[in-house]
């Protein structure tokens, strides 16, 4: 299997802070790698960091083998890779349809692209020319992942895309990324969900204090409690 992002030794420093203390991880082509964690661990900083947003202070992350750590963030996106943050990144004041013209940046949108994102998110079709500040919460998180899509990715970075949702919507999400997770997409994905993770994830890595501690098959890690309690301080099921 091949290895699409590398992280080898990635120290990140946040002011005088010293927060990714040696972050080693491959994101295998074609997976979905889950990274999990208790809050504060590192994962933001981790996906920050990979997208240029905060600049490793040491260390080496290639994509596809080129090394990119000192690239800034719109060359990185150039090269392929998607980020969805947290915050869920939405113009709230444009329409749906602007935002993803935005997100196509200088590329025309494809309408075969269109067309895949719609069979993902129905709603974006419905609300195409509304504001997108109008939108629920899980819409806004639907938007927020089709801005990312919208160009064919080589890699996808996701930050906790069902926190906050209702439970109903946490389902049809899942749903969405395990079909575009069939479409063969490479995800990197910060998730506490146990459903999102047990779902999704191929493998799994597990941060705490700013390094790796633990990484494996994810069905390996939601089969296993005791593992869960002592590398999350609680068991998957409570994460819920
Ligand atoms: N802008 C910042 N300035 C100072 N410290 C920061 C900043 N951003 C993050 N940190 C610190 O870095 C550490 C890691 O934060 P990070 O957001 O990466 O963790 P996380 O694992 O994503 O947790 P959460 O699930 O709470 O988002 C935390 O101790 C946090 O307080």
């Amino acid at each position: 299997m091949t290895d699409l992002l590398k992280l080898s030794g990635v120290h990140t420093h946040i002011s005088r802070y010293h927060i990714l203390q040696g972050i080693d991880l491959a994101v295998p082509q074609g997976q979905v790698t889950m990274l999990l964690g208790r809050n504060g661990a590192g994962k933001t900083t981790t996906l920050r960091t990979i997208m240029g947003l905060w600049q490793a202070s040491s260390g080496e992350i290639t994509l596809s083998g080129e090394r990119i750590e000192r690239l800034a963030t719109p060359d990185i996106a150039r090269l392929g890779v998607g980020y969805v943050p947290e915050s869920m990144a939405v113009f709230s004041d444009l329409t749906v349809k602007d935002n993803l013209v935005l997100a196509a940046r200088d590329a025309a949108m494809d309408d075969r692209q269109l067309e895949w994102i719609f069979g993902f998110f129905p709603a974006l079709r419905r609300f195409w020319l509304s504001r997108a500040g109008s939108l629920s919460g899980g819409q806004k998180q639907m938007l927020s992942i089709a801005r990312a899509i919208i160009e064919p990715r080589k890699l996808l970075l996701i930050d906790e895309p069902t926190k906050g949702l209702a439970p109903a919507i946490v389902m049809a999400l899942i749903e969405c990324l395990k079909e575009i997770k069939r479409k063969g997409a490479t995800i990197l994905l910060v998730e506490q969900n146990f459903f999102a993770a047990r779902e999704l994830g191929d493998s799994v890595l597990v941060m705490d204090n700013g390094t790796i501690v633990h990484r494996g098959e994810m069905a390996a890690l939601a089969a296993d409690v005791p593992l869960q309690e002592r590398l999350l301080g609680l068991s998957l099921e409570a994460h819920q």
